[in-house]
Parts: C-alpha cells; structure tokens; sequence
C-alpha cells in the first residue's frame, strides 16, 4: 500500500534526524544491491544534480564549469566518477585526479567515454589509459600542479574517502586535503553561512568530508571542509555530532527508501515534532502542583545573577511553581523580577542545582564571604539521591540537574535521573576527577567519546554543551544512547546561557515527574528536548536564522527538479530578505529565558495542528517558524 502524506512525512523526519554507523549503512545498502538496486548511479546522479543547483546558485552556467573530481580508489570514488561523467556529458570540463592507485572501472569508463581527463598522482598507480609519474620527483610536480588546478577550479567535489575510511587520511589524500582545506582543527571563520564559491571554489563532498571519523564525528587528520555534502540512502553519525558536522557545510541527503525499521540509530538528533510530544499539555482539572514544581539551589553570595536566570528559566518553562533556596539577597532579587517565587524548602518535582554556585576551590578563595551554606545543601540532596540508589529506590526523590558548583559534590555514584551539565572545560575537571587526564581541548576535540566516558564513570546522564550539544544517557542497553540538538544561535554562548539551561532542563523534568518515574530511560530526550528549547528560545531572541546545526534537505532521486525548485525558491529576492537577516543580532541570558514561552508555544501548538499559527507566524515574520521547515538557507 501506498504511504500516506503523513507517513511518508514521519519517514523523511526519522531519516533527517536519525544517524548510522557505517556498518549499519552497509546492512542498510546490502538488500538494494542484492536486489541488482543501482546504487551508485542513483547517487551520482544526484550528486550531479546537486552539483548542478550548486553551481547555477553560485552564478556560474554549469555547462562552461570547471570542475576538479578528487576520486579515491573505492565506492566513495566511483560515485564521484559517474557523476563528473553526467557534468562532462552536459558540456562541463572535468579533470579527474586520482588519489589512490586505482579507480572504480565502471566509473573510469563513464567518465573517459564522456570526454574527461584523468591525472593519476601515485607512482604506483595502474590506471587504464592514465599514466602514473615515474618517481618521487614527478610525483611531487604532479602534487603541485594538481593543487593549483583545484585552486582554479569552480568546483571541487571531494570523492577521496567515504564510509571507507580508516583512522586519518594518509598519503596523497592527506597532502592534498592539508594543502586545499585543513591540516588539522576546525577553520576560523564567522557562524553564519557566507556566500560560498566567493574566497575559492566550491566544495562538494560525496558522502562525507574525506578525512572526519564517520563514527566518532572526530577531525583526527586533515580533510577539506564542504559547501554541501550530499549523503548517500542515511545520515552518518560524523554529518550530527560535534566537531566534524561544523564542516560539512548545507547537508543533502539523498533518499535510497531505505528500510531502517529494524536499527537503532547511533545517534539522533532532538527535534520540534519530538520536543513536543515531550511537553506537558495543561489538564483542564491542572493545579500548580500536577503541572510540577522545580526546586532551584542556585545563585549564591557570590553570584546572584545565576539564581535570577535559572529561575526565570525555570518559571517560563511550563510549570506550575518554583521554589528557590538560596542567600537572602538572591531571594530577594528573584522576587523583585518574579514574585511568583515561593522561598524555601518544599515537595519538588525537579532540583536545579549548582549554577552560580562556586566550586570548592573558588569558595575557599573567596574566604567567609563566600560562605553561604548553598554547597551543603546541595551535597546533601546529591548524597540523598546517592542513597536511593544504593537501597534500590532510585526513584523515590525528584530528578536532579547538577550544574557548575555541584559537580565537584558528585558522590561516587548517580543513576540517570541526575543529570551533568559540564561545558569542555567542566567535563575536563570532571574526568580528571575520576581518574582521566584530559583538558577542555581534548574534550571539544573528541566530545562523544569523553561524554559517553563521562556516562559510563558517573552512571548519570550526560549533557555535554557546545553549537551543537550532546546528551548521552542510559539506553535500557548495553549501549549508550546519543541524542544531538544543535538549533541555538552562535550568539548563545553568552555570559548566564547555561543558567538559563539548567532551569529550563528543571522544568522539562518536573512537568514530566510521572513519567520520569516509570521509565529512566526518558531522561536523555527531556534533557535534549530542554536544550532545544534553549537554542529555539536563543533563535528567536536573536531573530536569527544561523544555528550549530541545520537538519539535511532530503533529495528524491525520482524528482530532482522539487530539490532544484525548492532551493530556488528558498533563494527568492524576497527570501533574500530573510536571509540577510540571518544572522541576527547579539542577546543577553536574560532575553534566552524570556523567549522560552514563546518557543513552547511555537512547538506545542505545531503539536496540536495548528498550522494557522505558525502560518500566522510567517506573515508576522517571525523566524521561527522556519525552524521547522525541511527548507532553509541553501548555502
Ligand atoms: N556499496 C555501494 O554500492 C554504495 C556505496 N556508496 C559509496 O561508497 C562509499 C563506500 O565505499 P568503499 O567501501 O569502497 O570505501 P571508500 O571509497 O569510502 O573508501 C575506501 C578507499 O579509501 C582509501 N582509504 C581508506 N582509509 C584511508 C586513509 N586513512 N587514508 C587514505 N586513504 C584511505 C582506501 O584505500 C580505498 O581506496 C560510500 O561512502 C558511498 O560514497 C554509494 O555509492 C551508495 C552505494
Ligand atoms: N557556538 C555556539 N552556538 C550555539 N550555542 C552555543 C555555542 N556556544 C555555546 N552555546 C550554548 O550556550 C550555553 C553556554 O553555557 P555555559 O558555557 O554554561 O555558559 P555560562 O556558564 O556563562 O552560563 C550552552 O547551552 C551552550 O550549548
Ligand atoms: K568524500
């Protein structure tokens, strides 16, 4: 039977959010070309396409381009030689420059048979009809030229390595990545998309950049960072997590019909379908108390602001009540700009503790002005929790975010219902804490291996705060599960934006104690749907439409002509409008927390159908709505 709109919706939502080791891409591959499925040219000629719209977007006329195809010796290889070979065909002038020592064959001859040019640049290279260069000397030469022709180029599409690659890339790929892209770490450049093709040519990677950890989303060698990346059938996980997504530029995923019914994704990406599912609808028969109330242990006499921005968070987060403990000038701080506050200790659905508390030592420096009774409250909450689990009753207190000063008062063990909210440099200390050697550099330089370690030595659920932030937690599984989300605007790492965090994950958990009650597993979403929040909430106070990261526009082979029109249309005079904006404009915490209604109400009501809202929404220009949106900024 024929999907239905609606399913086939849900089908392309699981595929642009749901990503997959590369193992699991070849099970997903293997009954297609069992099937005699034609894999590649369907790939190809989608890379085509897109390389197509790329260059048309560019201002340049596809037919007079000059496109440079860096082709590896395997699979990644021969899609980019079928597609340099339909470009050639429609009148491109295509040089292709052999990375390894041989090319897929079938490619080779499309591409020869439509009048492109091969360089083959090892002297070991077989390459029918290309001759290799004789030594170390003219291979050098052959380096250099093909380094200057790609630099002259319109376009490069990056075919060297896809979910082939092992550890960092080697050899001539290395070279020529080092010289073209990055020899290692991320490129320094502004958050936002800048006109691509403008500094140097345009960038196509098929698949993936050749060069980032498929699995891991690590940077561990060199590799040339994309304009677009077309992804073949699924996401891989290096396309979501940090820091390998930041350089693969607009993703388009090229839609096989994969069946994924039967996997469990490595990693997924938090969204605004999932996000409110997981917020609390009010009860007609609601009182403050079944909405949930959030505990906040936050602020202290020597930061009183935190204590502010996480309640104000938290009391915009769709709950019922806040209570707040904390030094009386905290106290009476929050309720001059909340007097909806209630002071003190009380039943709690969620604690929030730690924001603007300091750590041990930061206390110790600070001599009797820092003594303020808040660390001893909250060691004996987290020793509380640690009790629990140890008389098999982890679910008889509330659910817990620790934050900034509690996570030196971590007792040795938590189960899932608490939650770390370490930024790099936090999670370092933390590690250390437990026995690693590690810094806040290494952290951002291997963010999933070090949040899963962080999970597995604490038993918490890990938060772990970046342009795109990681969540791992407890699966029910051996495994660990991984959740991204990375909507929030570069303008979010502002002083006080992890406090409004902290509050608004406290309000996700105390709206949901019933259900966190029965299943600990749900943890992971509520944390990366509050994080969502955050960065929607950051979005629309910046009125921006730049964010960490962008879901992939999903390509239909059978209908490349809706990709071209729907990025022509994103790229409409008036869309321009929009998209000079994009940017946006600088934000203070505070704004973030008071744009946290507004981002519910926005998710919720596309929940319960209302599409007049967010059509509303639109024409009042509010950038929000994009969010939502299969479409956005091209490139
Ligand atoms: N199996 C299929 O029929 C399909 C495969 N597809 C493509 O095939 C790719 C996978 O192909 P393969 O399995 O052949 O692998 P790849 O082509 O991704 O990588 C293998 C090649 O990379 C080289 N390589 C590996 N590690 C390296 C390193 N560290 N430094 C330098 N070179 C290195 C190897 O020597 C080999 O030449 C996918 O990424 C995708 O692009 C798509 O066409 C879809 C269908
Ligand atoms: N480049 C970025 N793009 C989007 N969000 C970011 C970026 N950098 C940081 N953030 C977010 O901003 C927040 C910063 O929190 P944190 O480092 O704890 O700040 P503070 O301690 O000042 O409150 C986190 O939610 C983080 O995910
Ligand atoms: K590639």
């Amino acid at each position: 039977m024929k999907p239905s709109p609606d399913e086939r919706r849900e089908a392309r939502r699981t595929l642009a959010t749901s990503a997959y080791s590369a193992d699991m891409i070849r099970s997903l591959e293997q009954p297609f070309l069992d099937d005699g499925v034609p894999l590649m040219r369907i790939a190809a000629g989608s890379l085509a396409s897109v390389a197509d719209v790329m260059l048309t977007q560019a201002g340049m006329e596809p037919a007079e381009a000059r496109i440079v195809l860096l082709a590896g010796a395997g699979n990644n290889g021969g899609d980019g030689l079928y597609a340099s070979a339909d470009l050639a065909g429609h009148g491109a002038d295509v040089t292709v420059v052999a990375t390894g020592r041989s090319l897929h064959q079938g490619g080779l001859d499309a591409l020869l048979r439509a009048g492109g040019v091969v360089t083959a640049l090892d002297p070991q290279a077989a390459i029918p009809g290309c001759e290799a260069p004789t030594g170390p000397d003219q291979a050098s030469e052959e380096l250099d030229q093909a380094v200057d022709l790609c630099r002259q180029a319109d376009l490069i599409i990056d075919a060297m390595t896809g979910i082939g690659l092992k550890g960092a890339l080697r050899g001539i790929p290395a070279a020529l990545a080092a010289e073209l892209g990055m020899e290692s770490g991320l490129p320094d450049r502004p958050a936002w998309h800048y006109p691509a093709g403008q500094n140097g040519p345009l960038v196509l990677a098929v698949d993936t950049p050749s060069g980032v950890d498929i699995d891991e989303g690590t940077l561990p060698g060199a590799y040339i960072p994309a304009d677009v990346t077309v992804t073949m059938g699924a996401m891989k996980p290096c396309l979501m997590l940090p820091p390998s997504a930041y350089v693969c530029g607009r993703i388009v995923l090229v839609d096989f019909g994969f069946d994924t019914s039967a996997l469990v994704p490595s990693v997924s990406c938090m969204n605004a379908e999932d996000c409110a599912g997981l917020l609390r609808a009010p009860r007609v028969d609601d009182t403050k108390y079944s909405r949930g109330v959030v505990g906040l242990v936050t602020g202290s006499a020597l930061y009183h602001g935190a204590g502010l921005l996480s309640s104000r968070a938290a009391a915009s987060g769709n709950v019922g009540m806040i209570r707040y403990c904390g030094p009386e000038q905290v106290g009476n701080l929050i309720l001059q700009e909340l007097p909806e506050t209630v002071l003190g200790r009380g039943r709690v659905e969620s604690w929030v503790l730690g924001s603007g508390v300091p750590t041990r030592q930061a206390q110790e420096a600070a001599g009797p002005e820092g003594q303020d009774g808040q660390r001893d409250l909250i060691a004996d909450i987290l020793n509380r929790q640690a009790a629990d689990l140890d008389e098999d009753d982890a679910a008889a207190d509330p659910p817990v975010v620790a934050d900034a000063g509690a996570l030196d008062l971590l007792p040795d063990r938590l189960g899932p219902r608490t939650v770390l909210t370490p930024h790099a440099g936090e999670m370092a200390a933390l590690l250390n804490s437990h026995g690693e050697n590690v810094d806040g550099d290494q952290v951002m330089a291997e963010p999933l291996r070090w949040a899963v370690r962080a999970c597995q030595l604490t038993g918490a659920t890990i938060l772990l705060k970046g342009a795109i932030t990681l969540v791992v937690g407890e699966d029910g599984t051996d495994r660990p599960r991984v959740m991204t989300t990375g909507f929030g605007p570069a303008w979010l790492s502002t002083a006080g934006s992890g406090d409004v965090l902290s509050g608004t994950i406290g309000a996700m958990l105390a709206q949901n104690a019933g259900p966190i009650q029965d299943d600990a597993t749900l943890m992971v979403d509520l944390t990366a749907a509050a994080a969502f929040l955050h960065g929607l909430a950051g979005s629309l106070a910046s009125g921006g439409r730049q964010t960490g990261w962008e879901q992939p526009l999903i390509f239909d082979p059978r209908k490349p002509q809706d990709f071209a029109d729907l990025v022509a249309e994103d790229n409409q005079p008036e869309g321009q409008g929009v998209v000079a904006g994009h940017m946006g404009q600088p934000i203070r915490a505070g704004q973030v927390a008071d744009a946290l209604p507004r981002a519910i109400g926005l998710v919720m009501s596309r929940a319960e159908g209302a599409a007049e809202q967010i059509d509303q929404s639109i024409q009042d220009g509010d950038d929000a709505s994009q969010f939502f949106e299969n479409s956005s900024l091209w490139f």
